[in-house]
């Protein structure tokens, strides 16, 4: 008999529609789904899950106490890039792979990341609020101060493929374009600085980073207050690499003009966090990545991994170094 590998989805989407994505993989992938979006509901399912599709909104995150009510775990697979709902370092140590559909939402979210500038430079978030109550605030807008996107000196934090991506985008409007990661890339199209260094001398600052234990809190008050007077910050990665309250405080100081904020360090934003209420941001709820084409890319690439585990084949884009030919439990 074909040994069946049950595979628990744990991400907040309709049944219906991961069945019908994952199950016409083979006849020996069962699907299931916990009975309770709560941690017994979560325990309870992962007692004899042998692949896991990991839940992108850290509700059902995969922390050590779930790992270890998971003996059959062989696989873990993200549906999408970042791993903060999962604690890759207790699976690797458990000897299961944990696997990212690295690259799917690159280009969504260097997207979003420019249009975002575009409005910030612009007060189109702010203009919109204001016509629809009402107002008409032609000179009111020049007062704030406009500005051109090429004028603008980018500063890019993390330059994986959404800080590359993004870095080619403002490159191609013109405007000079720096960043910061661990390892400088010799293929970088923008100019290497080391993170004060780049800070200082950056008037929009785009993070792209990982939220991981060293990033939390990388880029808080201290560093905020080495940005020049009036800079704009678009955050594109996770909330806890700069703390809403700092990103507050930078913003009732003057120092933050204003910022585009897609993520935040806890979510959904509380429907009465004063960040809600701050005319110089704009918002959304974390769907920079969010577009058709980059939600075909990551199915793609879950779907594929699903296939390799299968077939017998090692998976791709493994993030926390174990083996990537998954073995039963
Ligand atoms: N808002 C949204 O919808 C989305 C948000 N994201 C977030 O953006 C993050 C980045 O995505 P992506 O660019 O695709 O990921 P990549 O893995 O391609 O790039 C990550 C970058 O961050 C750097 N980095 C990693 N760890 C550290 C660290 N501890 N300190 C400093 N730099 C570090 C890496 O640099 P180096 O190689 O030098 O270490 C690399 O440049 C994701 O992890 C996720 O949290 C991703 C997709 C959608
Ligand atoms: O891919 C990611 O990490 C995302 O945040 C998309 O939701």
């Amino acid at each position: 008999m074909t040994p069946t590998w049950r595979m628990l989805a744990l991400p907040p989407l309709d049944e219906g529609l991961v069945r019908g994505l994952f199950e016409p993989l083979g006849d020996e992938l069962e699907v299931v789904f916990p009975a309770s979006r709560d941690r017994a509901g979560l325990h309870a399912a992962l007692a004899d899950a042998d692949l896991v599709v990991s839940d992108f909104t850290g509700e059902l995150a995969l922390d050590a106490a779930a790992v270890a009510a998971a003996p059959r775990l062989a696989f873990v697979q993200t549906p999408g890039v970042g791993t903060d709902t999962v604690d890759t370092g207790a699976l690797a140590a458990a000897g299961v792979p944990v696997a990212n559909t690295a690259g799917s939402n690159a280009r969504a979210v260097a997207e979003w990341a420019v249009g975002a500038a575009f409005a910030l430079c612009r007060h189109l978030a702010w203009s919109d609020r204001a016509v629809r109550a009402g107002g008409w605030p032609q000179l009111e807008i020049l007062a704030r101060g406009t500005r051109e996107l090429h004028t603008q000196r980018v500063g890019i934090v993390g330059y994986g493929a959404i800080g590359a991506e993004a870095a080619r985008l403002f490159t191609a409007l013109g405007a000079p374009v720096s960043y910061w990661t661990r390892r400088p890339r010799p293929d970088a199209v923008a100019v290497y600085r080391e993170l004060d260094d780049l800070l200082a001398g950056s008037d929009l600052l785009v993070l792209a980073l990982p939220l991981t234990p060293e990033t939390r809190g990388l880029i808080g008050a201290e560093r905020l207050a080495l940005l020049p007077q009036g800079a704009l910050l678009v955050n594109v990665a996770r909330g806890g690499i700069a703390p809403d309250a700092d990103v507050l405080a930078a913003l009732e100081s003057g120092r933050l003009a204003g910022a585009a904020l897609d993520v935040f360090e806890s979510e959904p934003l509380e429907p009465d966090h004063p960040l809600r209420a701050h005319e110089n941001v704009l918002l959304s709820p974390h769907t920079a990545g969010g577009t058709g084409q980059a939600q075909l890319n990551m199915v793609a690439a879950m779907r594929d991994n699903i296939a390799a585990v299968l077939a017998g084949k090692p998976v791709v884009n493994v993030v926390n170094g174990v083996n990537p030919l998954v073995e039963r439990h």
